[in-house]
């Protein structure tokens, strides 16, 4: 749903930016290198720490790269296969690394095992929701349906809640309940979508099938 209405609105917002950066010479590729290192690096020194309000401020300062990368390539016209496959890869690597921080704490300090579940189940079912539309495609399959809970939801939802319960630690109240409804949220809703998504690319493939015994 982000990505369907939000995008258009970042894309305006962000393209001087991008613009700004082709101007100094910078790459796209450079652009997500950069935005994924500094991402994992936030999420796995502040989260496992429980300092998850400069945890968030970091990552929300490097994963907007996300979106400037495109933008500059499709800018230069170089939009590439190369650039998409590094795009998405990396994206699965910063994800990974925002659950793995929050399942850290959780093991840790935070000392609650089934938010550690809850959060590595997260991380595991992101994964699975990407992956099932990447194999889908290298089948020649479309996995016409986005779900639920994308990528830029999965994240939206769990940052906010990370940024504002991390506020706790300079003494506001009654924050901290948020990350966990966020997780579990995250988890329902990533799991919805595996799901929506396996149906799909089952009437998908069956269908290609039947075409392709016919013809
Ligand atoms: C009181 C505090 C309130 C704070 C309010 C903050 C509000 C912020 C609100 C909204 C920010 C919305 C940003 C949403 C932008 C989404 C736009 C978008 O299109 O994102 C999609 C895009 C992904 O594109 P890709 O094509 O590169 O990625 C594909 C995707 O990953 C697919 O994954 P799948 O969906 O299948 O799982 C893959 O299949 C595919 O391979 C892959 O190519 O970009 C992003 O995902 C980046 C999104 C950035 C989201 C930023 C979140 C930050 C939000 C909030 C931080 C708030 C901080 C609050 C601090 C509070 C302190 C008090
Ligand atoms: N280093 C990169 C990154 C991205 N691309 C191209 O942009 C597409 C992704 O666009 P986003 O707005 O979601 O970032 C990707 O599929 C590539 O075509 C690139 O070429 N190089
Ligand atoms: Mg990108
Ligand atoms: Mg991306």
């Amino acid at each position: 749903m982000l990505n369907k209405y939000a995008r258009a609105f970042f894309t305006r917002v962000l393209t001087p930016f991008a613009a700004f950066l082709i101007r100094l010479g910078v790459s796209p590729d450079t652009v997500t290198l950069v935005g994924t290192a500094g991402s994992v690096t936030g999420a796995l020194v502040f989260f496992p720490r429980g300092e998850f309000f400069w945890g968030t401020i970091t990552i929300t300062l490097f994963i907007f790269s996300d979106l400037v990368d495109g933008n500059m390539a499709r800018q230069l016209g170089r939009s590439s296969r190369w650039g998409a496959f590094l795009d998405s890869t990396l994206d699965r690597v910063a994800d990974a690394a925002i659950f793995g921080g929050m399942a850290m704490w959780y093991a840790g300090k935070g000392d609650n095992d089934l938010l550690c579940a809850v959060a590595v189940f997260c991380l595991a079912s992101g994964l699975v929701v990407s992956y099932t539309k990447a194999r889908a495609e290298s089948q020649g399959l479309p996995c016409d349906v986005s779900g639920l809970v994308e990528r830029a939801e999965r994240l939206v939802i769990s940052l906010v809640a990370a940024g504002v319960a991390g506020l706790a630690t300079f003494g506001v109240p009654y924050v901290e309940w948020l990350l966990p409804v966020a997780l579990w949220l995250v988890a329902v809703g990533s799991l919805v979508t595996v799901v929506q998504r396996m149906v799909t690319v089952r009437r998908e493939a069956f269908e290609a099938d039947r075409v392709a015994a016919g013809s």
